[in-house]
């Protein structure tokens, strides 16, 4: 048995979510048990500096490793506090992605996430795995999604084809069809899939903060978008956005879909003197519609059942959007549970999946699945920082 530490903060920025797990088997046995999580919030002054460097504000280098450091701290006290007296063998730390270019046709992908390994390894005294992307990118893949080999390990079913829908700051989706025989044996089929959907909440959290001048910064349980009605002709310029009709594999960020695609929908907006309610009633329908496409363009089969993770799965009126929405492309109703349901808590599962890759670097198992990241093999991912003692 290992126990680990996961830690991520997402493209959401809202903080650092942290997991303490005891992980044993390898892929097709492995088992996880939950010990404890918390969610360790960045110092306002730091949140504002990270978002600041994520819309391209410049920084000199200087600032630029300050930053670096101030955050891999802050990561760092995330898991003291969470370990409190247990002994912990490993640390896996995501990090604070601030930009992410997926790869061209001539060019590998890039994508960086700040909060160094060998500071944390040295303030915890926990070897420290980091950097994951590097890995998959370097093989010509996406750097993203990794967690869908996570869900794929923990959430497979024998009987239904289901979608492990995550909606953070942006989405993803692992389509993961039953699983008959062992998942390592390759004999499921159709494949597994995963890549990233557009926006999750990331343009639904700008409107409110821009409606409320900085006052809030989400529309919680979609209880203020719940009072507006979609402009359709809106959603249909909105839709027509080549990321959302691009086969995968795929992944995004904040770089498309940020402060400078908000300010676009503002302005396309202003035509219809949307009210607030209709402005994020909208934004919503953008994030379920983006959902709806991707699966009726790209997953070979409706999946029977649709498992929601991250803070949009706590949305209500995006939940019940997203029902309706699936009943009318499909024409027949797709349970759609949250995975806290299946035993998996929704809030937690992206620190538990890097606790995951974190052991499986340790084990020498490769991390990325290369049908969902378009890696051309599988690869070991993450860099081990060691504490000097
Ligand atoms: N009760 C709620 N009602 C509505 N939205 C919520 C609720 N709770 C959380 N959220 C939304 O979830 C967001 C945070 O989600 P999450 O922590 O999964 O994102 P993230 O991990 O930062 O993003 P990503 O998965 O893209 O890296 C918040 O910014 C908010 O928009
Ligand atoms: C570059 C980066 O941080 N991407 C995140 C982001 O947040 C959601 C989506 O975009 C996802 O593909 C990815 O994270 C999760 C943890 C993943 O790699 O599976």
């Amino acid at each position: 048995m290992t126990r680990v530490i996961g830690l991520i903060s997402g493209t959401s920025v809202d903080g650092i979510d942290a997991a303490m797990v005891e992980i044993t088997g390898t892929e097709s046995d492995l088992q996880v048990d939950w010990i404890a999580g918390t969610t360790y919030p960045y110092p306002e002054p730091l949140r504002q500096q990270i978002l600041a460097v994520c819309a391209g504000d410049p920084v000199s280098m200087a600032e630029f490793a300050d930053l670096d450091d101030a955050i891999a701290q802050t990561f760092a006290h995330a898991a003291l506090t969470l370990q409190g007296d247990n002994s912990v063998d490993l640390i896996g730390s995501h990090g604070q992605t601030v930009y992410h270019r997926p790869p061209q046709t001539k060019q590998l992908g890039y994508s960086l996430q700040l909060g160094r390994g060998e500071v944390i390894a040295k303030l915890t005294g926990i070897p420290t795995i980091t950097n994951f992307r590097a890995g998959d990118i370097a093989a010509g893949g996406q750097g993203a999604p990794l967690v869908p080999k996570v869900d794929l390990y923990l959430l497979g079913d024998r009987h239904h084809y289901q979608c492990v829908q995550n909606i953070g700051g942006i989405g993803n989706v692992a389509f993961i069809p039953p699983q008959q025989n062992s998942p390592s044996t390759g004999s499921h089929s159709p494949q597994m899939l995963g890549w990233d959907t557009g926006p999750g909440n990331s343009l639904i959290d700008l409107a409110v903060q821009y409606l409320t001048n900085g006052e809030a910064n989400y529309d919680r349980d979609g209880a203020w978008a719940a009072k507006g009605v979609p402009c359709q002709p809106l959603l249909a310029h909105w839709l027509q956005h080549p990321f959302f009709h691009e086969p995968p594999p795929k992944s995004t960020g904040r770089e498309l879909f940020g402060w400078d695609y908000f300010r676009d929908c503002l302005s396309d907006a202003e035509p219809y003197s949307l009210t607030p309610e209709d402005l994020l009633a909208t934004l919503t329908q953008l994030t379920v519609e983006a959902i709806a496409i991707n699966y009726r363009s790209f997953l070979p089969v409706p999946p029977s059942r649709v498992l929601l993770c991250g803070g949009g799965s706590r949305n209500s009126y995006l939940k019940q959007r997203l029902q309706t929405r699936l009943q009318e492309i499909y024409g027949q109703s797709v349970a759609i549970l949250t995975t806290d349901e299946v035993g998996m808590n929704a809030d937690f599962k992206e620190a538990i999946a890097f606790a995951v890759l974190a052991y499986w670097r340790q084990e020498e198992i490769p991390g990325n699945l290369p049908e969902c990241t378009g890696a051309k093999v599988p690869a070991l991912l993450g860099e081990i920082h060691y504490p000097i003692l």
